[in-house]
């Protein structure tokens, strides 16, 4: 007796309510019984049938009538929060009763009267009876199109306002303003979320709650009844192979639909800084390694990144072509902690570069700032923990410098990541892990507050929560999920362009990684700054335009040295104070190339044209013109007669000027 019991059912949009409470039924008819007997009683001792005098009685009924009208009165301001039928039921039921009082007490018993009485009465009890039946409390929160949530979102009209809802990207958002005082955050708890995820039957997860950064008492509601992460997208290709590290990274897609960008380099203009050291956290499974690779051949198909790998637990498992597609691929712990300590050297010797030509940061399309350099590091726990000093030293500087380091790790709890790493890093991503509380490691306290739960562990792997800048901060809470692994299509395409571009070379029949590492980031014209620059003028021979296929050598500054070695004879002799036109060199050098290869020479460098400079003179042949003229006979427009060798600053002479560069194969 006297329990009830809820069934809701929210999904179907119905609700039902179950009583059992058999006094909500018995009492009314038994009140109205009982209240007929004091009226009987009453009639004998102090109305109808009692000698009273006036002056009694007229007090009498004034008490009984003052009582009535409370009763009344009361029944009616109760009933307010009550559906009109339940109110109408239940006033009736109180009135019948006080008028039946007093009539039956002040004018004694008659059949009428008491027929009257007992009529009114059943039906009121029986109105009363429906009304429970029928609708519950008879309240606005009876059970309806939305049951409980009607309740719910009643609560919520207490201590906010609510909008218009709208459909966006498949979530519904709803925005919400608290009475002055209240705090959104309050609506943020992890079991307001719950239980509106539970109310409304969506994903833990599917409920967000997004602050308004610039008010305490705006926000919105997001609900995603359906989870689009359970299939991961299809890969959707390299972004953009050819271009500019600087361009965006497509590695994942926002529960929306909306691709995450991946932006590592900085932009002054739009007020974003560098990633610098991004960490990379998620448990063992939860797909890492698949983030990384894809983030590997993204970054190597840029023509202006330089991209290190390092792996020293399972590096040597990863396919062949991939590893040899990186610029560097390491594979041993003390050829890594080696390598990211000469990282620290690195960084002021490209500050000393950038800075040369008044550069405060690495910037994209600048010819004289060195490649932007992609540093992934696997399994980075062991690094970071014996390398601690070094690794705050380089997240604190190789931001402006052009250079990225991906730090992936498993747990980062305070013996793994410490402090100071984690307050240098420039960005956090979290894949699955145990729960929201480990997710909180490397999230910020806005993200996991807005509903972010990375607790997937490995079940969803490649999920992830993204805080990067470049990333728009209230999607920081926001789900998404890398692209279905795909490896042999992620490496068949990045060896594809890397081939096309000549920097994918075979040697007996095995993948070579091309080292062309820390070649400026696109050609170099001619000349330093302040430097007469020796053909740019000339109309026979106007600059050709520039090919990111065939980039020039590394560093064009480098003075040339003479080896000692046979020299070609090119047949021409110095003239004194003879001048050559920029189209005079270029044929000069282009005869040099073919004797050399006629001589049966398959490389050249810069320095193999000593015995030109020679004749033209250092005036109108200095270094970066050689490296220029050379980058030119790579381009098809010239033949091409020359391609780019896997080593830095050598060249490989193509036999047939019109053969494609750079097949797999060709002879280096
Ligand atoms: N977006 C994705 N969708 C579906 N499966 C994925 C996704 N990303 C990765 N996987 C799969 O999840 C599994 C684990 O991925 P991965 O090896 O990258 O995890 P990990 O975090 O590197 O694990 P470990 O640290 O143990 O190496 C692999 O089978 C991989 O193919």
């Amino acid at each position: 007796m006297g329990r009830r019991t809820y069934s809701l059912n929210v999904a179907r949009g119905a609700a039902s309510e179950m009583q059992n409470n058999v006094w909500a039924y018995v009492v009314p008819p038994v009140a109205a019984v009982a209240n007929l007997i004091l009226s009987g009683v009453l009639s004998l001792v102090w109305g109808a049938y009692a000698e009273a005098d006036t002056w009694q009685t007229a007090w009498r009924s004034g008490l009984i009538l003052a009582c009535a009208a409370a009763i009344v009165a009361t029944t009616w301001a109760v009933g307010r929060a009550r559906k009109i039928e339940l109110r109408f039921a239940s006033l009736l039921m109180s009135s019948g009763s006080c008028v039946g009082l007093f009539v039956l007490t002040f004018r004694g018993w008659t059949r009428d009267s008491v027929m009257v009485y007992l009529i009114v009465m059943a039906c009121a009890s029986v109105l009363l009876a429906l009304t429970k039946l029928m609708r519950g409390n008879g309240d606005d929160a009876r059970t309806g199109l939305f049951g409980e949530l009607g309740e719910r979102v009643k609560e919520l009209q207490d201590i906010g306002a609510t909008g218009r809802s709208k459909a966006i990207d498949g979530r519904v958002v709803t925005p919400i303003t608290m009475v002055a005082g209240g705090d959104f955050d309050t609506l943020a708890k992890p079991e307001v979320r719950r239980s509106i995820a539970s109310a409304l039957n969506v994903p833990a997860g599917g409920v967000r709650m997004v602050g308004d950064r610039n008010s305490v008492r705006t926000g919105q509601m997001e609900v995603s009844p359906v989870d689009t992460l359970e299939n991961p997208p299809a890969w959707p290709g390299l972004s953009a192979p050819g271009g500019s590290i600087a361009d965006p990274i497509r590695l994942a897609v926002y529960q929306t639909g909306k691709p995450l960008p991946l932006l590592l380099p900085g932009d002054p203009g739009e007020g974003r800084n560098a990633v610098g050291v991004l960490i990379l956290l998620g448990q063992s499974g939860s797909g890492k390694t698949e983030f990384q690779l894809f983030l590997a051949a993204e970054a190597r198909s840029r023509r202006d990144a330089e991209v290190v790998y390092i792996d020293a637990r399972k590096g040597k498992q990863l396919p062949a072509a991939f590893r040899n597609s990186m610029h560097l691929m390491i594979t041993d712990t003390d050829e890594a902690e080696e390598y990211l300590a000469g990282l620290i050297p690195d960084v002021s010797r490209r500050a000393d570069q950038m800075g040369a030509h008044g550069h405060e940061q690495w910037t994209a399309g600048c010819p004289r700032c060195p490649k932007f350099k992609v540093v992934i590091v696997d399994e980075a726990s062991k690094f970071i923990i014996e390398a601690e000093e070094d690794l705050v030293e380089l997240a604190e500087s190789i931001r402006s410098v052009g250079i990225f380091m991906l730090l992936g790790v498993q747990r980062a709890t305070g013996d793994r990541m410490p402090t100071s790493v984690r307050s240098t890093t420039g960005g956090a991503i979290c894949m699955g892990v145990k729960d929201a509380a480990e997710g909180a490691r490397v999230l910020s306290e806005e993200t996991i507050a807005a509903g972010a739960d990375p607790g997937w562990k490995n079940s969803k792997p490649g999920a992830l929560y993204a805080e990067i800048p470049g990333t728009d901060p209230d999607d920081w809470s926001l789900p998404a999920r890398t692209f279905k692994p795909d490896r042999d299509a992620v490496i068949g395409e990045l060896v594809a362009y890397l081939t096309s571009i000549g920097e994918y070379v075979t040697a007996a029949g095995e993948p070579e990684a091309s080292h062309d590492a820390g070649a400026p980031a696109v050609p170099v014209p001619a000349g330093e700054p302040g430097e007469v620059v020796d053909d740019d003028d000339d109309p026979e021979c106007p600059p050709l335009p520039i090919d990111p296929e065939c980039e020039p050598d590394p560093d064009p500054r480098t003075p040339l040295t003479v080896p000692n070695r046979r020299r070609i004879d090119l047949s021409i002799e110095p003239e004194t104070d003879q001048r050559f036109s920029p189209s005079q060199i270029r044929e000069i050098m282009r005869q040099a190339i073919v004797q050399h290869r006629d001589a049966g020479v398959r490389q050249i460098k810069p320095s193999s044209f000593a015995q030109v400079v020679e004749v033209v003179g250092e005036e109108g042949l200095r270094p970066p013109t050689i490296t220029k003229i050379l980058g030119e006979f790579c381009e098809p427009a010239r033949g091409p007669l020359l391609r780019r060798a896997a080593d830095r600053g050598v060249y490989v002479i193509l036999d047939d000027p019109a053969a494609q560069p750079a097949l797999v194969g060709a002879a280096t």
